[in-house]
């Protein structure tokens, strides 16, 4: 028996930044968009829980008991009560989403492991429980479980689903390298030192803009706040922006933390433009086409 969850990556269209709080965490207001670029976790019964991970960037990823994912399953096993035998199980990770990319892969690994050991397990965790765990895991984990598109208040953790009135044609080019994110939460403080950073607010035109479906609304209200601190961290990145704009996106902005950058197209056709101009760039290492809105964890095969 085998259960195979599919998850998806996100970018933010708004990520509004307040302060430093005394936890170290900062308040957001987080408009998650969930794409159409997916990792998959195959959860399967073993003797003890072990990790594996194939794909673009697997190498990175951790395989031991930090892997989020795995982190996923010990929560939902310690809150039923399963003993390590119950709760032995073979993760499997088939990456698609960039690694530490500000995609969000870590967190869509941890809600994929989540729902498919809790289908594997029949621990039938009701989905409260689930997006409790989720919020424990991670600020993003959440999201990865619901998908769609949503504000994120709090950390970004608690949240409130988005109408989304039509399809949003995007591309993602890959950079080459990875940023973490605390170390970019950490030179957005150093970046406001000694300034009142105003309380993170959502953008009624931007959330206007996605009920309609309108892009060209969306790309006049695209904002990242991150931005400039992913920028100063890897400044190579303005050019790729730059090189996905002069190929006709309506807007180029970072990827949540980075490095990751995202252009919102007009159509799927000018998408497919921007994606052959900035591979030619030579700006970034890959250039990805992807849809939204995309649904959250879905559970795709069940095998016996
Ligand atoms: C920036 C965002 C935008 O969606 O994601 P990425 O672009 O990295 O994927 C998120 O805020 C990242 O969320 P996530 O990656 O789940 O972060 P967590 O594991 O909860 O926290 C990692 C670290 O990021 C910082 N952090 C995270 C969330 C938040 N609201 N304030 C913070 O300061 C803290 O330093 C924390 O220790
Ligand atoms: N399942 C996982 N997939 C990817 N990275 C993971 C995973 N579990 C833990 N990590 C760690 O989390 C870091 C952030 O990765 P990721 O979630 O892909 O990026 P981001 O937070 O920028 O969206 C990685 O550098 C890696 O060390």
């Amino acid at each position: 028996m085998s259960v195979t969850v599919r998850v998806p990556a996100k970018v933010n269209v708004q990520l509004a930044v307040g302060g430093a709080r005394p936890d170290g965490f900062h308040d957001l207001a987080n408009v998650f968009l969930a794409v159409g670029l997916y990792d998959e976790v195959t959860a399967t019964p073993a003797d003890e829980l072990r990790i594996t991970c194939s794909g673009p960037g697997a190498d990175q990823v951790p395989l031991d008991r930090t892997n989020l994912a795995a982190r996923a399953a010990l929560a939902l096993a310690e809150r039923h009560g399963l003993s390590a035998a119950d709760a032995g199980v073979h993760l499997h990770i088939d990456k698609d989403i960039p690694v530490a990319g500000g995609m969000a892969g870590g967190s869509a690994d941890a809600a994929g492991a989540l729902l498919a050991c809790d289908a594997l397990w029949g621990t039938r965790a009701s989905r409260q429980e689930l997006l409790d765990i989720c919020a424990e895991l991670g600020s993003d984990v959440p999201f990865s479980l619901v998908g769609g598109a949503a504000l994120g208040t709090g950390r970004g953790e608690r949240l409130r689903p988005l109408d989304v009135g039509g399809d949003f044609h995007w591309v993602f080019a890959v950079a080459d390298g990875g940023l973490s994110t605390p170390a970019v939460y950490r030179e957005f403080d150093r970046l406001h030192e000694g300034t009142e950073v105003p309380e993170p607010v959502a953008s009624e035109e931007l959330l206007a803009a996605l009920a309609k479906g309108d892009a060209d609304a969306l790309a006049a209200t695209l904002t990242n706040d991150l931005q400039p601190a992913a920028l100063s961290l890897f400044p190579s990145l303005a050019d790729t922006l730059a090189a996905g704009r002069a190929a006709g996106a309506l807007a180029a902005l970072v990827s949540g933390s980075g490095p990751t950058t995202a252009f919102l197209a007009r159509d799927a056709e000018s998408a497919q433009v921007v994606a052959g101009a900035l591979l030619a760039s030579g700006s970034c290492r890959a250039a990805r086409v992807a849809d939204s809105p995309a649904p959250g964890a879905t559970v795709i095969r069940r095998a016996a």
